[in-house]
C-alpha cells in the first residue's frame, strides 16, 4: 500500500486495519520518525558504547554532570492526572480482545495493555491490539469463544481499570511500516497509533492518553520520548502534559539515573516502576564478561530481598516520593490455577508476602499478572493505604543507597545447580516456541514466564558458559554441556506434548536459543533475532 510520499506498508492490510493505518495516522508516525529517528539511532549507539566501557572495566556511577538537578529540592512532577490518582493495583497483560475485555473488567484500578514483554509483535498483533484498544473506548468491543461458547463484554465505564500502553522499547523496529526507506521504531508505532486513535477518545472520557515506557537506560532516552510526547500533542492540537507515562527502571544504568528520568518526563510524568525482571537481565547483560564476581545464582534462587535487588526498590521509592511521584511495585510470576487448589495456594501465599513488602517500603501499588490476583493485591494495599489513595506522602528519608550498594551482585545468596541450569534451557525453548508462535505470555511450571523472564534464563546460560562456572555438583558449563543437556530438556517436552508437540516451532526455538546461548558474540537482545524470524 502506498499512503503518502515516503511511507509504506509493507504488512497485509486485514479486516480493518484501514481504520488503524489511516493516512492522517501514518502522517504522524511519520513525522514523529523524521524528527527523532536519528537521535534514537544515536542513543542505541551510545548505549553500545558504555557496553564497551563497562566490557573494559569500567563502571556506574550517579553522573557528576547532573548533580545540580539531584541537589535541587525545588522541583516535583505534575500532579497525578485523572485516573492515575488510585493506582493500588494494577493488571499487566496482551491486547487480544479476550485478554482486554478481561483485564478492563478485572478490579484492577489500571490495565497496563501490553506491546512489549507479553506481546509477540506479530503485526496481527499490533495492529488488532490497537483496534481492540479503540473498541473497548468506543465500547464496540465483544468476544465469543469459538471454543467454549462463552460471551465477553464490558462492565459500566466507572468500573473499568485506566488503561495505560507499554510501546515497544527504543531496540526494536516495526518491519511492517517502512518511512523513507528504513523500518519505523517500533515505540513511535505503538506510542503513535494509540495517541492518534484514543487520546481524545481518553480526555472526552475525563481521563488521558497515558503510557509505560520500557527499557529505557538513561535520562536522555527519557528527554527524547518527553520530545516526541511535545511534538504529538503540538500536532493534534491536545495540550502538553496531557500525556502522562510511567518509567520502567527496568535496567542498572536507569537505575542511577532514576531522578534525571523523573526530571526530564516532569511535566509528563506519573511515576516510576520496579521492573525486577528486566533489570535482572540487564545486570546480567551489563557485566556478563566481567568474571564471576558479576554472576548471579540461578533465576529461580535470586529474591527481591537479595540486598542489590533491595536497595534498588528502595531507592525508587525514595526518589519518587521526594518529586511527588507514584512509585509502582513490579511483578510476582506466580500464576495461580483455577484447576488445581495446591499450586492456588502457593501462588496465592507468594504474591500476598510479596505485595506486602512492597506496601510496607512505601510502593504506591503493585502489578499482578493475572486477574485472580487483583483481591490479594488490593487488600494488601487496602491495609497500608485505608482511604488514602496513595502514600506519596511517606518520604522514606531513612533510606540511603550507594553506587555499591546497587552494584553489591556478589552478596547475592543462592546457588546454580544442573537443575538450575536445565530449567532456564527448558523454561528458554518453551517459552520462545510460543513466542514464535504468536503469544508473548504463557504460564510455565506455574510461573508467569514473558521476554523478560526468558532474557535472564539465556543469558545466564550464556554468562555461565563465557565465565567457565562450575556447577554446584562440579561440572563445568560449557557448550558441549548445555548442547548435551540441551537435546535432552527438548526430549523430555517433546514426549510430555505428544500430540500436542509442534516439531517447526521447536525447530525454530532451538535454532533460535543456539544462536543466543552458544554463540561468542552476545545478542543484546532475544528479541532482535526472534523478530528477524517472524514474517
Ligand atoms: C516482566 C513483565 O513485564 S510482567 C508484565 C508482562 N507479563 C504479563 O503481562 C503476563 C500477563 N499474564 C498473562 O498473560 C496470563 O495470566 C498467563 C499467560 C500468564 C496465563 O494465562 P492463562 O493460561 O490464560 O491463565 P488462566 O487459564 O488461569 O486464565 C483464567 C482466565 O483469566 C484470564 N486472564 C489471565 N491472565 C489475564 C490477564 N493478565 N489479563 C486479562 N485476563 C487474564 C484468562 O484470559 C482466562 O479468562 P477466561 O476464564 O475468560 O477464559
Ligand atoms: O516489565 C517488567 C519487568 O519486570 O521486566
Ligand atoms: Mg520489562
Amino acid at each position: 500500500m502506498a499512503a503518502l510520499e515516503g511511507i509504506e506498508v509493507t504488512g497485509p492490510l486485514r479486516e480493518r486495519y484501514d481504520e488503524i493505518l489511516t493516512p492522517e495516522a501514518l502522517g504522524l508516525l511519520a513525522a514523529l520518525q523524521r524528527e527523532f529517528g536519528a537521535r534514537r539511532e544515536e542513543l542505541l549507539e551510545a548505549r553500545a558504547a558504555r557496553q564497551e566501557r563497562l566490557s573494559a572495566g569500567g563502571t556506574l556511577d550517579f553522573l557528576p554532570e547532573t548533580a545540580g538537578i539531584r541537589a535541587d529540592d525545588a522541583w516535583r512532577v505534575a500532579e497525578p492526572a485523572p485516573g492515575l490518582v488510585d493506582r493500588r493495583v494494577e493488571i499487566t497483560g496482551p491486547t487480544d480482545r479476550k485478554m482486554t475485555i478481561n483485564a478492563l473488567n478485572s478490579g484492577a484500578k489500571v490495565w497496563l495493555a501490553d506491546f512489549e514483554d507479553a506481546n509477540t509483535p506479530l503485526w496481527e498483533n499490533m495492529i488488532e491490539g490497537q483496534l481492540n484498544l479503540r473498541d473497548a473506548l468506543d465500547r464496540t468491543i465483544d468476544f465469543t469463544d469459538p471454543r467454549s461458547g462463552k460471551s465477553y463484554a464490558l462492565k459500566d465505564d466507572g468500573e473499568l481499570a485506566t488503561i495505560v500502553v507499554r510501546p515497544r522499547g527504543w531496540h526494536m523496529v516495526e518491519k511492517h511500516i517502512l518511512v523513507d526507506g528504513k523500518p519505523v521504531s517500533g515505540s513511535l508505532v505503538d506510542f503513535g497509533l494509540y495517541f492518534f486513535h484514543c487520546a481524545r477518545r481518553q480526555t472526552e472520557k475525563g481521563k488521558g492518553p497515558y503510557y509505560y515506557l520500557p527499557k529505557m537506560e538513561g535520562h536522555l532516552e527519557a528527554r527524547l520520548w518527553n520530545d516526541v510526547f511535545n511534538l504529538a500533542q503540538d500536532t493534534l492540537e491536545i495540550p502538553r502534559g496531557t500525556i502522562r507515562a510511567t518509567v520502567l527502571i527496568e535496567t542498572i544504568p536507569a537505575a542511577f539515573e532514576m531522578e534525571e528520568i523523573l526530571y526530564e518526563l516532569r511535566d509528563h510524568s506519573a511515576g516510576l516502576n520496579a521492573g525486577r525482571w528486566d533489570y535482572l537481565f540487564s545486570v546480567i547483560k551489563k557485566f556478563r564478561d566481567r568474571g564471576t564476581g558479576f554472576v548471579l545464582p540461578e533465576r529461580n534462587a535470586i529474591t527481591m530481598t537479595a540486598p542489590f535487588m533491595r536497595a534498588y526498590t528502595e531507592l525508587l521509592v525514595r526518589t519518587c516520593h521526594k518529586r511527588g511521584a507514584h512509585a509502582i511495585g513490579g511483578m510476582a510470576a506466580f500464576i495461580p490455577s483455577r484447576r488445581d487448589e495446591e499450586v492456588n495456594k502457593i501462588a496465592l501465599e507468594k504474591v500476598r508476602a510479596d505485595k506486602t513488602r512492597e506496601s510496607e517500603d512505601g510502593f504506591d501499588g503493585s502489578w499482578v499478572a493475572h486477574p485472580d490476583l487483583v483481591p490479594v493485591c488490593r487488600e494488601v494495599f487496602d491495609g497500608v493505604l485505608g482511604d488514602r489513595p496513595n502514600q506519596r506522602d511517606r518520604l522514606r528519608e531513612d533510606v540511603r543507597v550507594s553506587a555499591g550498594d546497587l552494584l553489591n551482585v556478589a552478596a547475592t545468596p543462592g546457588e546454580i545447580t544442573e537443575a538450575g541450569l536445565r530449567n532456564n534451557i527448558d523454561v528458554a525453548l518453551r517459552y520462545l516456541a510460543t513466542w514464535l508462535d504468536g503469544a508473548g505470555a504463557v504460564a510455565i511450571h506455574n510461573l508467569m514466564e514473558d521476554a523478560a523472564t526468558a532474557e535472564i534464563s539465556r543469558s545466564q546460560v550464556w554468562q555461565w558458559i563465557y565465565n567457565g562456572v562450575a556447577l554446584k555438583e562440579g561440572q563445568k558449563v560449557t557448550k558441549d554441556l548445555v548442547g548435551r543437556l540441551l537435546d535432552e530438556e527438548l526430549a523430555k517436552i517433546r514426549a510430555e506434548l505428544g500430540d500436542a508437540y509442534n516439531e517447526p516451532r521447536y525447530d525454530q526455538a532451538v535454532a533460535l536459543f543456539k544462536e543466543v546461548t552458544l554463540a561468542d558474540e552476545y545478542s543484546e537482545f532475544l528479541t532482535t533475532p526472534a523478530y528477524e524470524r517472524m514474517p
